[in-house]
């Protein structure tokens, strides 16, 4: 796999919000008007009456319609990280796009289809039990970067993390300061990621609702806040 690999996802037309004159469609969804994107594995193109209009034509390393699923997403594109990670390097799997563009549904997924991450979540634990001759140390953060901003959603207060940026050789760059989780199993990891699914939803703080999770779910021993980075 390259280093670097983007993916460009459809997302179906929601009929009351994008299905308007305006709105191209795309192949194999049906034309709307007189516009549609053309799509195959790895580009997209814009089509006026069936002519493509020029400039309108990107290559990526992969173009998905809307009948795909997460699982095929993540084992195409986020599998042979979660193994490189499991073997020492480190890898980012992130979703971009503007608002209602499926962001969240390609991340968290649902019941029938789970997203990028349970199923990394899953994967990380049974790579890491198939190791038997190391130990791993299997620690969770969450945070969100907003108006260029990064909070630590783990906290109580409001305070930003701070960023560090440096070109020198070796330089620790990202942020620092912000709470890790120590996790040894892999259901405790999936309640926490519900937990943090309901804070996201019910726009509380996620520490405030783990304490009030830990008696009811015995997750007190399993999960524990184990260091604050520095
Ligand atoms: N591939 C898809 N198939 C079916 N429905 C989808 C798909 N992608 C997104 N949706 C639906 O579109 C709506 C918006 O998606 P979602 O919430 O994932 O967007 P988002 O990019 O996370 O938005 P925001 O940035 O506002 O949080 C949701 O109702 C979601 O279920």
């Amino acid at each position: 796999m390259e280093k670097i690999s983007v993916a460009v996802r459809f997302r179906p037309p929601k009929s009351s919000v994008d299905a308007d004159a305006d709105s191209p469609s795309f192949s194999g969804g049906g034309a709307v008007g007189n516009r549609e994107w053309r799509i195959d594995d790895s580009g997209i193109s814009l089509l006026h009456r069936a002519v493509p209009v020029p400039g309108t034509s990107f290559v990526f390393d992969h173009v998905f319609n809307e009948s795909v699923t997460n699982a095929r997403i993540y084992g195409l594109l986020v599998r042979s990280l979660i193994r490189g990670a499991v073997d020492g390097f480190n890898g980012t799997a992130f979703a971009y796009g503007q608002t209602s563009s499926g962001k969240t549904f390609t991340m968290n997924g649902s019941g029938a289809d789970p997203g990028i991450i349970p199923l990394a979540v899953r994967d990380i634990f049974d790579t890491a039990a198939e190791a038997a001759d190391r130990e791993f140390l299997i620690r969770v953060s969450y945070m969100e970067i907003y108006n260029e901003e990064i909070n630590d959603l783990l906290t109580l207060g409001s305070e930003k993390l701070p960023i560090h940026e440096s070109l020198e050789v070796n330089a620790r760059n990202g942020c620092s300061n912000f709470l890790l989780l120590a996790v040894t199993l892999c259901k405790d990891l999936c309640c926490f990621y519900s937990v943090v699914y309901m804070c996201r939803v019910c726009g509380k703080k996620l520490l405030t609702m783990l304490n009030k999770c830990y008696n009811s779910l015995s997750l007190e021993k399993q999960i524990d806040i184990s260091e604050k980075q520095t």
